[in-house]
């Protein structure tokens, strides 16, 4: 069939879908269209209702109002059961699969009840979908000993595997792959559209939106503000436009960044760390963090990354080595580094820094070592008078104390957790992958204030994936690769492709 005429198929048809949460109504009469053989994106600012959407479409909420048609016939999609009945698949962002199990298993467990299928057979439709869309997977590895990107993709095979799938939903799907991996992802994206699917794809990345989709819908406060694609073309600063409403887009860069003669805040010689299981995941490395600098940590992920920070955080020992902190040797365990003025934003805040029932004023004392103790509490009277006047949590929109955390999205969650670690003022900031599921505003607004901490004297250690931000906010970088902590280079000094280089080889350019 010619693209045109699949354009204009509706698979999936929604009219007038609302959700409301108490007296927040997170998506107000949405009407929207998924056409056979098209890419749908869904763009809007962190809390504006796109995973609310998602979820009624995959049948865990029920909408409170509206309608939902399948092929033109009224449909019911709650609870997921029925919506997977019905040809609708999610790739969630937080995988659902079973670290101990193995590839093979995992799908079995998933779809084996509505084929019957022998392994055999199964095994051999993996190796199939596997090849057709370019989703490499070994069937017999484990869960636990795949990364990220891999999981995701036994996610996506498990999914295509589902009987009738014909329309799946992409939550934010590209955050958890390093750089090099999403131009195969989105080949994989195009393949399916080829091939007749419905894709809706969330997601922040402008330039992601650009590449593949048919259409875009913008939601902003959980109503449609903006059509893209069917008449209206496709213009990426329309779209950001649009999710900003009356904001405007600031850029962010830093002013050069003077040599290092600024002290080092933190020192450290000949460390090495052990990984989670006794291996070596970095050897023998020195150093230093100036104060008043951002050092930036490049690296394929899993080479380091998390274990450097926690080890700077005083949460994993070194196997070898000293550790300083303004001149004094320090032992680990977290609380004397809190002590020492040190805070970590760790890589997955939303899976290591909410606990159910907690309000975000709690969360703001729970930062391993309360931010004002009293006695043997905290002095909550003064943490909330700091909270609502401070700078830092207004300018990351964070949401009121009293509500509870795990009602927040989970771009809101990590802003939170940002502003937690802003709001103490450290001396030292560790801080992993600081926009990772943020929107573009929130993105620059967390840029420009590391580069404030910065300025006011913070020795500030970032680890992103992302080369452009390291490049605009370091004054010097770092590589981890092959178990070795390579540098520091001057961003003046060595360009995005030299920085990749290193990662990929663990060798000097
Ligand atoms: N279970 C819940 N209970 C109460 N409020 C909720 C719940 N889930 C979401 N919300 C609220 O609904 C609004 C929309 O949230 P949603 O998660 O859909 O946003 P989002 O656009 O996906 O954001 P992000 O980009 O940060 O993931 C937010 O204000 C959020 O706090």
């Amino acid at each position: 069939m010619e693209r045109e005429n699949l354009l204009t198929e509706p698979l999936l048809s929604v009219r007038g879908l609302t959700k409301r949460f108490g007296s927040l109504t997170a998506n107000r009469s949405i009407d929207l269209d998924v056409r056979k053989g098209s890419i749908h994106a869904i763009l809007g600012e962190n809390g504006a209702g796109k995973s609310t959407l998602m979820k009624m479409l995959y049948g865990v909420y029920k909408p409170d109002e509206g309608s939902v048609e399948i092929d033109g016939r009224p449909a019911e999609l709650h609870p997921p059961a029925k919506a997977r009945a019905q040809g609708v698949g999610m790739v969630f962002q937080d995988f659902r699969v079973v670290p101990a199990l193995t590839v093979l298993d995992n799908i079995a467990l998933a779809v084996e009840k509505g084929w019957g299928l022998r392994r055999r057979q199964l095994r051999r439709r993996i190796v199939d979908v596997s090849a057709k869309y370019g989703l490499a997977v070994d069937p017999d590895a484990s869960v636990w000993e795949l990364d990220l990107g891999q999981r995701q993709r036994l996610e996506i095979v498990k999914v295509l595997l589902m009987p009738g799938t014909r329309i799946i939903i992409f939550d934010e799907p590209t955050s958890v792959l390093v750089p090099q991996e999403v131009g195969a992802f989105l080949d994989m994206l195009r393949r399916l559209r080829e091939d007749g699917y419905g894709i809706l794809l969330i997601t922040h990345k402008i330039n992601e939106v650009l590449a593949v989709a048919d259409e875009a819908t913008v939601l902003r406060s959980g109503e449609i503000v903006f059509r893209a694609g069917q008449g209206e073309e496709l213009a990426g600063e329309r779209l950001i436009a649009a999710m900003m409403g009356d904001k405007t887009l600031k850029a962010v860069s830093r002013t050069a960044g003077g040599p290092d003669e600024a002290p080092a805040a933190m020192a450290v010689r000949g460390a090495s760390i052990r990984g989670d299981h006794g291996e070596l995941a970095l050897e023998a490395f020195d150093l230093d963090l100036p104060a008043g600098r951002i050092t930036g940590v490049a690296g394929i992920s899993g080479s380091g990354q998390r274990e450097l920070a926690e080890a700077l955080f005083g949460l994993r020992p070194l196997a070898s080595g000293t550790l300083e902190i303004g001149g004094k040797p320090m032992k680990p365990g977290v609380r004397s580094f809190i002590e020492a003025g040190v805070t970590l934003v760790s890589e997955d805040p939303v899976k290591e820094s909410v606990v159910p029932g907690f309000t975000i004023l709690e969360h703001m004392a729970l930062d391993g070592y309360p931010l004002y103790p009293k006695g043997l509490g905290v002095d909550w009277s003064r943490l909330r008078a700091e909270l609502t006047a401070s700078p830092e949590a207004a300018a990351l929109s964070v949401a009121a104390p009293d509500r509870r955390a795990e009602t927040l999205s989970g771009g809101n969650i990590q802003r939170m957790v940002l502003a937690r670690a802003l709001i103490r003022r450290p001396g030292i900031l560790i801080v992993s992958y600081p926009s990772r599921g943020l929107d573009i505003g929130t993105a620059y607004t967390v840029q420009r204030q590391l580069l404030e901490a910065a300025a006011q004297g913070a020795a500030v250690l970032l680890l992103s994936e992302d080369l452009d931000e390291l490049f605009k906010l370091s004054d010097r970088l770092v590589v981890l690769a092959g178990k070795r902590l390579l540098g520091p280079y001057r961003p003046e000094e060595i360009d995005q492709a030299g920085i990749g280089r290193l990662m990929l080889k663990g060798e000097s350019a």
